[in-house]
C-alpha cells in the first residue's frame, strides 16, 4: 500500500475563479481535473511543497496561502493525505507549464465529478461559498 502526502493549491483570483489543470492520460486519476500540486518531499513542510509544486506545474510563486482543508482518502491501491492551500496572492500568471491543459473556472460552477473522489468535500465547501 502506497502512503502519499500531497500538497495542492486552490488558486483563486479576485473574480472568484479558480485555476485548475487536467491530469495526464497515463497518470493515477487519469484525465481528471485537479488543483495543481504533488507529493511532499522529505524535509519539506506541506506549504513549502505546495509552493514548489505550483512553481513547477503552473509557473507561479504563491506569496501568501492559508490552509483550507486537510483530508485523508483511501484509494484501492494507496492512502493519501491531501493538504489544500487557498492561494489568493501570487507572482506570475498560471499556465499549464508541463503541457497539461489548464483553465480558470468560476468557483460556483466547479463539478466534483471531474475531480478525483478525494476532492469531494473540498469541492462541496467551495460550492457552498
Ligand atoms: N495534484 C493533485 N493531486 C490530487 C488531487 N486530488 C487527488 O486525489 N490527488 C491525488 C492524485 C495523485 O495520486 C496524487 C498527486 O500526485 P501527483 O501525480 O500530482 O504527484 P507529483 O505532482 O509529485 O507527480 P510525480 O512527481 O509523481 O510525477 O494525489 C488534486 O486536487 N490535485
Ligand atoms: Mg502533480
Amino acid at each position: 500500500m502506497k502512503i502519499l502526502n500531497i500538497a495542492v493549491g486552490i488558486i483563486r483570483n479576485p473574480q472568484g475563479e479558480i485555476f485548475i489543470t487536467q491530469r495526464a492520460a497515463d497518470a493515477h486519476m487519469a484525465n481528471k481535473w485537479e488543483f495543481p500540486g504533488g507529493k511532499i518531499e522529505a524535509g519539506e513542510t506541506p506549504e513549502q511543497a505546495m509552493i514548489r509544486e505550483l512553481q513547477e506545474e503552473v509557473g507561479i510563486t504563491p506569496l501568501q496561502a492559508e490552509l483550507f482543508d486537510k483530508l485523508e482518502y483511501q484509494f484501492p491501491d494507496r492512502h493519501i493525505t491531501l493538504w489544500f492551500w487557498l492561494v489568493e496572492s501570487w507572482e506570475g500568471e498560471p499556465w499549464g507549464k508541463e503541457g497539461q491543459p489548464g483553465h480558470w473556472v468560476a468557483q460556483n460552477t466547479l463539478d466534483a465529478d471531474k475531480f478525483p473522489p478525494a476532492n469531494e468535500p473540498v469541492i462541496a465547501r467551495l460550492l457552498a461559498g
